[in-house]
């Protein structure tokens, strides 16, 4: 479905300042007013100060969020200058409940559409990604050491995605809040002139979404996703001041959105047929949100102050030109049936895989397992050739040539036996033919040679790991004990008349004991589980050997 994206915008209450702006909800309009004068914009809505945050989502978000439960994927993107309340629409101010943003609002929204659904299973996972200095992080990373390199990859159908970036499965509200909140303690944050707690990145949450229908009839699966997107600050820096580490920032941060702003002009003209996306790690991401698979909203917030007027009418600008980027969002569906299919054909090429190793392997490379058509009628020659001159036997590469052979030489039988030729089939040759192309059968002694054989080097391997595991239990028994009588030793010693210098080195001492005895008999109760495991290995061997043997001598 071909739609344009949406694009609200949000004023925040003003500062002491005169108002440089005229909004008016019921048009649509904001006029920036200059010396009298003024440039007036219209939107597809317009959400003036005193607009709560449950009307900024019933307005404005609620739509996209919606969409992303009937499959279709939805971006939600907040833009603006540094301070005008881009941070507060998306996440929310933390003095109140009723200050939550539309991250919140869409989560809770989502998990309670699908407790109503009862015709439907959901797998929900979430993931939040930061874009600083055109690095890409992974916020629900807690591992101590996230070196984990994110990179932008792009799947068969062309739409980016980020590999190596962690997708948590999150099974309610709560647990997707939880990420949420982990997820923005870790975001870049730095006192700013104009904001003393100003995100200096791009940050974007998302809920990814898979639906699975009931209903074997119409046995599909649905994915879609939802982005909820945290622009940082669209200011200039001449008038935040700024220097240093900041400075680098907020080059970082003008260059990208310069280049968003490259890619919206592009996706405008609709004659231009190169988008440049890859320009930056953020258009490069936001490729499906931009002109892509997507139902996107854009929420330009915007300062009222008349100091501000120079920002708002850019950040205008930008929200003009998004108006004209058109996204033609479709429902990402797979069939269940197709899916299934798609695995069986990828467990096809892996054993195919595997068994071109074991050829190769086996030093037979060269073969080749499907037959042509035309292959056939080489392989009928053979037949018949054999048939009159048993020397020549047809060569054999692989068990799929030797049905093919049984069919060949089965279709020439029942030729002959309809065409009543007076000499049939010569069974000795057939005969012959399936005696070469057998494996040889070893006799029954044979057979429970090696089995004995097979059985006993089962067995040593058994007794030689039980008997290290056992003496891994001793020693770990030997330290477990001589700890405790190191413990015990301490802690005697502290129930007697020693100077307090000496006390505090003995109960620092017997803490360090007690952290190594647990260590120990963790070590301990390890080497009993394998010790343990291994005997009953043993036994498993010997009740098996002894049985087989049985079945063996009696049948
Ligand atoms: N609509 C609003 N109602 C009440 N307070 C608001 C509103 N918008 C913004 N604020 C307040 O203004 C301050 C700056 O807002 P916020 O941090 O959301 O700005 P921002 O656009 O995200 O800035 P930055 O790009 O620097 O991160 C915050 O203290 C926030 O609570």
């Amino acid at each position: 479905m071909h739609k344009r994206v949406k694009v609200c915008i949000r004023v925040r209450p003003a500062s002491k300042d005169h108002a440089g702006i005229v909004v008016n909800e019921t048009e649509k309009t904001i006029n920036v007013l200059n010396n009298g004068n003024g440039t007036s914009f219209r939107f597809d809505g317009v959400l003036g100060s005193s607009v709560t945050q449950e009307q900024v989502f019933e307005k404005a978000a609620m739509e996209a969020t919606e969409s992303v439960l009937h499959g279709y994927n939805g971006t939600v993107m907040a833009y603006g200058q540094t301070g005008a309340g881009k941070t507060f629409t998306m996440t929310g101010g933390k003095s109140s409940f009723s200050d939550r943003g539309i991250c919140a609002r869409s989560i809770a929204m989502i998990f309670h559409a699908i407790k109503q659904d009862t015709e439907h299973t959901y797998t929900i996972r979430a993931s939040y990604a930061e874009i600083y200095n055109e690095q890409l992080y992974d916020l629900l990373d807690f591992s101590e050491n996230q070196q984990k390199e994110l990179l932008i990859q792009e799947n068969d159908k062309g739409q980016t995605f980020v590999k190596g970036l962690s997708k948590p499965l999150v099974d309610s509200e709560e647990a997707a809040l939880d990420l949420l909140f982990q997820g923005e303690t870790n975001r870049t944050i730095a006192e700013h002139c104009l904001n003393n707690a100003s995100t200096r990145s791009h940050c974007i949450f998302t809920l990814h979404i898979e639906k699975h229908s009931h209903d074997d009839n119409n046995a599909s699966i649905v994915f879609s996703k939802l982005n909820l997107v945290d622009l940082a600050g669209s200011e200039r820096m001449k008038k935040t001041q700024v220097t240093g580490t900041m400075l680098k920032e907020t080059t970082h941060i003008n260059k990208s959105l310069t280049f968003l702003e490259q890619v919206v002009i592009a996706l405008g003209d609709h004659k231009r047929e190169h988008i440049p996306y890859r320009q930056t790690t953020l258009t490069n991401l936001l490729k499906d949100s931009l002109g892509g698979n997507c139902r996107t909203l854009l929420i330009a917030c915007v300062w009222p102050d008349e100091s501000q007027n120079d920002q708002t009418i850019a950040t205008l600008k930008f929200a003009t030109r998004m108006m004209r980027v058109k996204t033609s969002a479709i429902v990402n569906s797979q069939d269940k049936n197709l899916q299934s299919a798609k695995k069986y054909l990828d467990e096809i090429k892996r054993l195919k895989q595997e068994l071109a190793m074991h050829d190769t392997l086996a030093g037979r490379s060269n073969i080749i397992y499907s037959i042509p058509p035309e292959a056939e009628e080489e392989m009928k020659q053979n037949v018949l050739s054999y048939i009159t001159n048993p020397t020549q036997i047809p060569p054999i590469m692989n068990v799929n040539q030797v049905h093919v052979l049984f069919r060949l030489f089965r279709d020439i039988i029942l030729e002959n036996q309809v065409s009543t030729i007076e000499q049939p089939i010569i069974l000795p040759q057939i005969e012959e033919f399936t005696k070469s192309i057998a494996i040889p059968i070893p006799s029954d002694e044979e057979l429970k040679q090696e089995y004995a054989n097979y059985m006993q080097t089962q067995m040593e391997e058994a007794k030689q790991n039980f008997r290290k595991a056992k003496r891994l239990v001793v020693q770990c028994a030997t330290q477990v004990n001589v700890l405790k009588s190191e413990i015990d030793a301490t802690s005697k010693s502290l129930t007697t008349e020693i100077s307090d210098e000496e006390k505090d080195r003995n109960v620092s001492a017997l803490r360090d004991t007690k952290k190594a005895y647990r260590v120990a008999f963790e070590e301990l109760n390890k080497a009993k589980v394998e010790m343990n495991y291994m005997q009953k290995v043993k036994e498993q061997l010997i009740t098996s050997t002894l049985s087989d043997f049985e079945i063996w001598y009696y049948y």
